[in-house]
């Protein structure tokens, strides 16, 4: 049975979850890295929120980890990267908070436009300040928005509500996507000028990080209103300090920090600053959907090998996983084929799809092959850091989908491009689960590639069937299956045999010394 430990605080409807679905489940929050570096090794999965921070060390101690879950949408507190070269897959909850997050950003510009948080304190300490908070209206406004995409699209449809008018700068929206929405697209310094409230909704990248810097915080509008809901980092907090003590900005609220938890900001105890403990996704509706789907999708990649929602991986629904498995079987043992015949460090390789499999899904397909194939550089290799170990090596990826009908219902093949040339494998499903090999280097040969095997290629002669049966007899080894192809009647054959046990390497030099062998190597499966 699987394990998956809740290390941060998630609605317990989480274990439940995991529990109906057949997961064991712990829930041990609020452990030092220490801690959870000692535990770690027993589980298969871990769900988290934003206070476990999956480092180096902490992946390297997950020595049973096949899967993260982060209960939310930012996934900066995980080591993707590394964790996909560990192979472990990291999920991510996309939409389960977006509208929390979105109100937040909106319930902040309201704070700011009337001064609510002082304009209460000083009501309760007695003071009934009615002069002192003189507000302004949004109706009107202009909001810019940094980030058209899950949350800012909700913060541009609720500002638009409030008769606001959004100007939007993301580099990734199109304009019939920002028509969609009914925004104004511009460039930065456009948006920067005219926004008379900003709200930032990206994620903290390279491109995104201080993107309102000093220089930036200059370039707005006298009076401005600043919202960040998004990540700390991508505002300069120094230089919005001396902006609002200078007054160029009116005010500000921040839910995120570039130090988490901050607790001695520069910005803390500045007139007409606002900020609350990253508090963007903290409602009950919010933290009930994220545990519950991240409970479902660890569940569904650890019991079916169902993908959603992946970071790094494909994603592959838990109805297409039965469909596609054995699809990745046969994939995975073709890459393996090639990866071990192969002499060369290859630089590319193309996976082709016809018949049934053309109408699959591709992308895990895709992820098979190199997993087989990228076991020639490590054993350590499966479909998450398979794609990301082909990349490292600079091996070029080519996926081609034929609509051609061809002599099988389905088939697989993978081309490789040698210093001989094109070198391709094909296989086959038999009964739509039996996966078959059907095709090796442009000759018809039909083998269940599994356990140890034994290639050969040799020139089609009599007796030589004898021979090899003989060599292999004397070292004792027995034969299994024997599968045959030529190209044509005493042309260049192949000869795959599947054998009880691994061929030693005394045995594999005999047989490449018998007459009529051209080449021979053992091969695993
Ligand atoms: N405060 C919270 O509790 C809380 C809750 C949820 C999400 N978040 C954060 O909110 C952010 C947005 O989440 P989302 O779900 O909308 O993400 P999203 O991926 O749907 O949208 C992000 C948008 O940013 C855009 N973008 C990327 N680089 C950009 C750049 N250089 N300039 C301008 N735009 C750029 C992208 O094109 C995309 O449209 C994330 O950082 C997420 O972690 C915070
Ligand atoms: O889990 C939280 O409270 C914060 C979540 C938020 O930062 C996110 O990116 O989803």
């Amino acid at each position: 049975m699987p394990k998956v430990l809740i290390s941060d605080q998630m609605d317990p409807q989480a274990a439940q979850i995991f529990k109906d679905r057949g997961v064991e489940v712990d829930v041990i929050t609020g452990k030092t890295p220490e801690e959870l570096k000692a535990m770690i090794g027993q589980y298969d999965g871990l769900a988290i929120r934003s206070s476990t921070k999956v480092t180096k060390e902490i992946l390297d101690a997950a020595t049973n980890l096949k899967v993260i879950g982060r209960a939310g949408i930012g996934v900066d507190n995980v080591d993707i990267p590394y964790a996909s070269s560990k192979g472990v897959v990291v999920m991510n909850t996309p939409f389960g908070n977006s509208i929390t997050t979105a109100e937040h950003a909106i319930a902040l510009m309201f704070a700011l436009a009337r001064q609510l948080p002082e304009a209460n304190a000083q009501t309760q300490a007695g003071k009934w300040p009615k002069n002192d908070f003189m507000g302004v209206e949004v109706t009107g406004k202009t909001l810019g928005l940094i980030g058209a995409g899950n949350i800012g699209s909700i913060v541009a449809s609720r500002a638009l509500g409030l008769k606001m008018k959004v100007v939007a700068f993301d580099p990734f929206l199109t304009p019939e996507r920002a028509v969609e929405m009914g925004v104004e697209k511009a460039d930065l310094d456009t948006l920067l000028a005219r926004a008379d409230f900003i709200t930032l909704h990206t994620p903290l990248t390279d491109q995104t990080r201080n993107i309102l810097s000093r220089e930036n915080l200059a370039k707005t509008k006298k009076g401005v209103r600043i919202i960040n809901c998004a990540r700390g980092g991508l505002i300069d907090e120094v230089a919005l300090k001396d902006a609002l003590d200078s007054g160029h900005v009116a005010g500000a609220a921040l839910d995120v920090f570039a130090v988490e938890p901050a607790k001695d900001s520069p910005l803390f105890g500045t007139p007409n600053f606002i900020s609350t403990p990253h508090l963007g996704a903290s409602t009950s509706e919010a933290q009930v959907n994220v545990a519950l789907q991240v409970a479902e999708q660890l569940s569904d990649y650890l019991m079916t090998g169902g993908v959603t929602n992946a970071l790094n991986m494909p994603s592959l629904s838990a109805e297409e996983a039965p469909k596609l498995k054995p699809y990745m079987a046969l994939a995975e043992k073709l890459g393996s084929l090639v990866g071990q015949l192969a002499a060369d460090d290859l630089d590319n390789i193309a996976i082709e799809v016809e018949g049934a499999a053309a109408e699959l899904n591709i992308k895990p397909i895709t992820g098979a092959v190199l997993s087989g194939f990228m076991r020639r550089y490590s054993d350590t290799v499966n479909m998450v850091n398979a794609p990301y170990l082909a990349r490292e090596r600079g091996l070029d990826v080519r996926e081609v989908r034929h609509d051609r009908e061809g002599d099988y219902h389905t088939l697989v093949r993978v081309t490789v491009n040698t210093s001989q040339g094109a070198r391709s494998v094909a296989g086959t499903l038999f009964g739509n689960s039996a996966a078959r090999l059907v095709e090796m280097f442009g000759i018809g040969v039909e083998a269940e590639l599994e356990g140890h095997m034994l290639y050969i290629v040799n020139e089609d002669t009599p007796g030589f069937i004898g021979r090899v049966g003989t060599a292999l007899g004397e070292a004792g080894i027995n034969i299994g299956t024997f599968n045959l192809g030529r190209r044509s009647a005493g042309g260049e054959a192949v000869l795959l045999l599947s054998v009880d046990d691994a061929i030693p390497q005394n045995v594999l030099d005999t047989i490449c010394k018998l007459p009529g062998v051209k080449r021979a190597k053992a091969l695993k499966f």
